[in-house]
């Protein structure tokens, strides 16, 4: 295995039609490979084992995977127009299956699920054609979308604290490993630091996959951000320490119409502590990321992961990276065999705690005195 530096500009998933390759997400921050992936069957796997994630990134990784998978001229696809709509249907249905709390996942699989349902039926070519285009059109969206966000959220950090030396916090990893690109709650960061509003931004490590601790950092030291990482367990002392730090930014993997959010596990806690310390909390989401059908936060499936995800943890050798050799990823045991772990993927944080909810179409915050969202029509300040 190759060790690399992080390159300067991070392309997660690499699309050239008819191919996709995705970086692997196990290997980073200390190996950069990527890995090729064929047909859903490879999209299901990478996702279920996080070889990708983050919740825009595992919506485009299922839609291309089965993109390659259609393109493959090896592919036993049928002949037949009708079968051949209702063999990529099935595969959709299986992709959706490979994870439950992201609801991009879902609502990409329902939008070319239309698609093919809605392609001309004359031509067996027509659905394929119909729905590369529709998945390849996600993997550019979403770039633009994070770019909104990032716009839209700077401004919006601005407006109540000035325009320079911003201090934030960031949980989990919401960048461009996490998206097509530029990244959600780290595209606000990323906004911040090229328009010269930011100060500093603390990152946690983000237990137990350690999202922030190998793939935060990864992403900030590339683009020479100015960051410090911090343990979970840290934020209350750092938010008491550093009074710079005026916003708590955080993704979403789902939110309900109320504005009840779930994020990656820790959030919750991160905007307690905010709420406590009196600093903004934001979220920042694409709408694909929203789930109107869900009047609050209690509805949201939360994923439990494997306990040995607590119980081990994966690093390489310190010796073998500081000599510049080859590294391989092991694993070690911290928890004595036989202990027991819980290992919720995702908590929800209620729409109280919550300031804003970034999206690309604008920014919502609640009615004054009210303790909930309106996320079911356009945000106040909408884009045009
Ligand atoms: C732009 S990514 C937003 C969220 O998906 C992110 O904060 C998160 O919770 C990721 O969880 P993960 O388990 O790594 O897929």
């Amino acid at each position: 295995m190759a060790t690399q530096s992080p390159p300067a500009s991070l392309e997660a998933i690499r699309w050239r039609r008819p191919r996709l390759s995705i970086l692997d997400q196990l290997l980073l921050p200390h190996t950069s490979t990527y890995v090729d992936i064929r047909s859903s069957a490879d999209g299901h796997r990478a996702i279920a084992t996080m070889q990708t994630r983050g919740a825009p990134a595992i919506a485009i990784v299922a839609a291309l995977s089965l993109a390659a998978e259609l393109l493959d001229p090896e592919s036993p696809l049928p002949d037949k127009e009708g079968d051949r709509a209702r063999v990529i249907e099935a595969r959709l249905d299986y992709l959706a299956t490979s994870r439950p709390t992201a609801v991009n996942l879902f609502d990409a699989v329902r939008k070319l699920k239309a698609v093919v349902q809605g392609a001309p039926q004359e031509l067996c070519a027509d659905v394929v054609a119909a729905y590369v285009a529709a998945a390849e059109a996600m993997l550019k969206d979403d770039v633009a979308d994070n770019r909104a966000i990032g716009r839209l959220g700077a401004q919006f950090i601005a407006s109540r604290h000035g325009a320079s030396g911003l201090g934030v916090l960031t949980h989990c990893n919401t960048g461009a490993l996490a998206t097509a690109g530029h990244g959600t709650a780290l595209g606000i960061v990323r906004t911040l630091h090229e328009e010269n509003g930011l100060d500093h931004v603390y990152f946690t490590e983000t237990r137990p996959y350690n999202q922030g601790a190998r793939l935060t950092a990864y992403e900030l030291l590339a683009e020479r951000i100015p960051a410090t990482l911090v343990c979970d367990s840290a934020v209350s002392a750092l938010l008491r320490a550093q009074p710079g730090i005026k916003a708590v930014v955080v993704g979403a993997d789902r939110v309900a119409r109320n504005g009840d959010t779930a994020n990656k596990i820790g959030t919750y806690q991160l905007a307690i502590a905010a709420r406590f310390h009196g600093r903004d909390f934001i979220v920042a989401a694409p709408t694909t990321s929203i789930d109107n059908s869900l009047q609050d936060g209690t509805e949201i499936a939360i994923e439990e992961r494997a306990q040995d995800e607590v119980l081990v943890t994966h690093g390489v050798a310190v010796d073998k990276l500081m000599n510049n050799s080859e590294v391989e990823r092991a694993a070690v045991r911290v928890a004595p065999l036989g202990a027991q772990a819980w290992n919720p993927s995702f908590d929800v944080t209620p729409a109280h705690l919550i300031t804003a909810i970034v999206t690309e179409r604008g920014v919502y915050v609640r009615a004054d005195g009210a303790a909930e969202f309106d996320l079911t029509g356009p945000p106040p300040s909408s884009v045009a």
